[in-house]
C-alpha cells in the first residue's frame, strides 16, 4: 500500500491548531494510507499551542512534527495591532519562512511506497500556495472560519474590481451571494479598514480560487445557503467537514485540581441555571470594563461562571461584590476547560466573543450564545449567527476591543435575554446541535463530504 503524505502548514495560535490537528487526526482515522507532517512555527507567545501540538503528535505515530527554525518576529507594534496583525504575519513573517518550508517539502521524498500528495494550508499561510505550485503540488485551504466568512472572502475581489481601496464606515452595505441580508461594513474585520490590512486580505482572497479545494469547519445543515452559493463554476470544490472539534479541549497541561474545582462547583447548581462568560484564547478586558461586567452580572441575578483571564482584580470589583456573589458566581483568573464546561448541564447560556471554535462548541452542546465580539472576524460571526442564522441572541454585533464601554445595564439585558428570553433561539440551538452530531457520524453530510475530500486529495494525481 502506497502511503500518501499531507503537509500541513497551520498558523501557530491554539484556536487555529485545535480544529486543524483534530482534522489531521480524523484524516488518519479515515484512511490507513495517510501520513501527516505538521510544519510548526514556534513562538514564545504561544506555549499552550506548542504543548498541545506536541501532545497530539506524541499520541499519533502517523503525525510527524517538524519545527521551523525561529526567525525574527515582525515588529511588535504591527503584531499587537488588531488591524495590522494579518499584514505583519502574511507580509513579514511568512516570506521569512518560505525557503525553509520549500526545503522541508522537497526533502519529504517521493518513493514507490510514499509520496507527498498535497499541502494543507491555514488562511494565514495561504501564500505558501506558491511553494506548492513551484513543486508541482496541489494546495488545499483548511478554513478555521465559517462558510459565511468564506462567502465574504470570495466576494472581496469582485468588490475590489469596483472599489479598489480599503473599506470605510460610510461604505454601502455589501450584497454577497448566498446571504439573506446585506452586510453592514461595521461587522467586517478591522483589518479591511486599514490600507495594509486590506491589501493583505485582497491578496489572500485572490488565492482562494487557486486552491484545489477549500475545507470548511462547518456542516451543510447549518450553512446550506452559503455553501450552495459556491457551486458557481468558479470556486474550487468546497468541503464542509465539521464540526471539527476536540471535545477534550486544547489544554493537555491544565491542572486537574483547577478542572475538578470548576466541575464540582457546577455540579451544585440546577440545570441551565448558570451563564458562562469566556472570550477565547486571547480575549480580556481593561479594569473599567471588568467592573461593568461585574455589575451587570450581579444585576441580572443569574448564577455565573466567569473566565476573566487576568490577574485577580479584587481592588476594582464593585464594593462587596466578591462577598455578595459567594456561592452564586465563580470567577476564574486562568484558562478554563471550556468544552467540558459547555457540556455541563448547569450551563444555560454563554456570553461569547464569537470565535468560531467557541460557537461550534456551544452549538454542539445546545447552549445558546449572547454575542460580544472583540476582534478578528468575530463581529462578522456575531452578525452571521444572529441576523442570518437566528442561532444566537445579540448583546453587540459590532463592538471592537478598545472601543466604548459596554455598560452594566446592557450586559444585564444581554444575560437576561439569553437566560430568560423566549425559547425560540434555545430550541433552534438544541436542534442544530443534534444535526451537528448527525453530520459527522457515518452517512452524515460532513462524513460524506470528508470521503469526497479524501478521494480528491489522494487520488487526483
Ligand atoms: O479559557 C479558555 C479559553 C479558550 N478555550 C478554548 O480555546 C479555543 C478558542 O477558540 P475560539 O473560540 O475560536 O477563539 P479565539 O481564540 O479568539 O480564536 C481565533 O481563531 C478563531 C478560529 O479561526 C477565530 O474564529 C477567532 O475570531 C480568532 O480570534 C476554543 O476551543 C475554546 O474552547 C478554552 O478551552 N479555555
Amino acid at each position: 500500500m502506497r502511503q500518501e503524505q499531507l503537509i500541513f502548514i497551520p498558523a501557530p495560535g491554539v484556536s487555529h491548531l485545535v480544529s486543524t490537528l483534530e482534522f489531521a487526526n480524523r484524516l488518519i482515522d479515515r484512511d490507513d494510507r495517510i501520513l501527516i507532517t505538521i510544519v510548526y512555527m514556534k513562538s514564545p507567545s504561544t506555549p499552550l499551542a506548542e504543548l498541545y501540538t506536541r501532545s497530539i503528535a506524541d499520541s499519533q505515530p502517523r503525525i510527524q512534527l517538524v519545527y521551523l527554525p525561529r526567525v525574527d518576529p515582525p515588529p511588535s507594534e504591527l503584531l499587537n495591532s488588531p488591524e495590522k496583525f494579518i499584514y505583519a504575519f502574511v507580509e513579514n513573517h511568512v516570506p521569512k519562512i518560505k525557503d525553509t518550508v520549500r526545503k522541508i517539502i522537497s526533502s519529504s521524498s517521493n518513493s514507490d511506497s510514499a509520496r507527498v500528495a498535497a499541502l494543507v494550508l491555514d488562511f494565514f499561510c495561504l501564500s505558501m500556495i506558491d511553494v506548492g505550485t513551484e513543486l508541482g503540488l496541489p494546495s488545499y485551504l483548511f478554513l478555521t472560519f465559517n462558510a459565511g466568512f468564506l462567502g465574504f472572502m470570495l466576494h472581496l475581489p469582485t468588490r475590489h474590481n469596483q472599489i479598489s481601496t480599503e473599506f470605510t464606515d460610510s461604505d454601502p452595505e455589501l450584497s454577497i451571494p448566498g446571504f439573506v441580508n446585506a452586510v453592514p461594513p461595521g461587522v467586517l474585520p478591522s483589518s479591511v479598514f486599514n490600507r495594509d490590512g486590506y491589501s493583505t486580505f485582497i491578496k489572500l482572497a485572490k488565492k482562494f480560487r487557486e486552491t484545489k479545494g477549500i475545507i470548511v469547519n462547518t456542516f451543510t445543515e447549518m450553512e446550506q445557503r452559503a455553501l450552495d452559493s459556491f457551486s458557481d463554476g468558479q470556486t474550487p470544490p468546497v468541503y464542509a467537514v465539521g464540526p471539527v472539534l476536540d471535545l477534550k479541549g486544547p489544554d493537555p497541561g491544565l491542572d486537574q485540581a483547577h478542572r475538578d474545582n470548576i466541575m464540582k462547583w457546577l455540579d451544585d447548581h440546577p440545570p441551565s441555571s448558570v451563564v458562562f462568560l469566556c472570550f477565547g484564547s486571547m480575549g480580556s478586558f481593561g479594569r473599567t470594563q471588568v467592573k461593568e461586567i461585574a455589575l451587570g452580572l450581579e444585576r441580572s441575578g443569574h448564577r455565573f461562571l466567569w473566565a476573566l483571564r487576568s490577574a485577580p482584580l479584587k481592588d476594582i470589583m464593585p464594593k462587596g461584590f466578591l462577598e455578595r456573589i459567594n456561592g452564586k458566581g465563580m470567577i476564574c483568573y486562568d484558562w478554563v476547560p471550556q468544552v467540558e464546561i459547555l457540556a455541563h448541564k448547569a450551563i444555560g447560556g454563554f456570553v461569547s466573543h464569537c470565535g468560531w471554535n467557541s460557537i461550534l462548541e456551544s452549538l454542539w452542546h445546545g447552549v445558546p450564545i449572547v454575542t460580544w465580539p472583540l476582534y478578528a472576524e468575530q463581529q462578522f460571526n456575531a452578525f452571521w449567527m444572529v441576523r442570518e442564522l437566528g442561532l444566537a441572541v445579540e448583546m453587540r454585533l459590532d463592538y471592537r476591543i478598545g472601543a466604548d464601554l459596554v455598560m452594566s445595564d446592557e450586559i444585564e439585558r444581554g444575560i437576561r435575554r439569553v437566560m430568560d428570553g423566549d425559547n425560540e433561539v434555545r430550541n433552534k440551538v438544541k436542534e442544530i446541535g443534534e444535526k451537528a452530531r448527525k453530520a459527522v457520524i457515518d452517512g452524515g453530510s460532513s462524513s460524506i463530504s470528508f470521503g469526497h475530500l479524501i478521494e480528491h486529495m489522494v487520488r487526483q494525481q
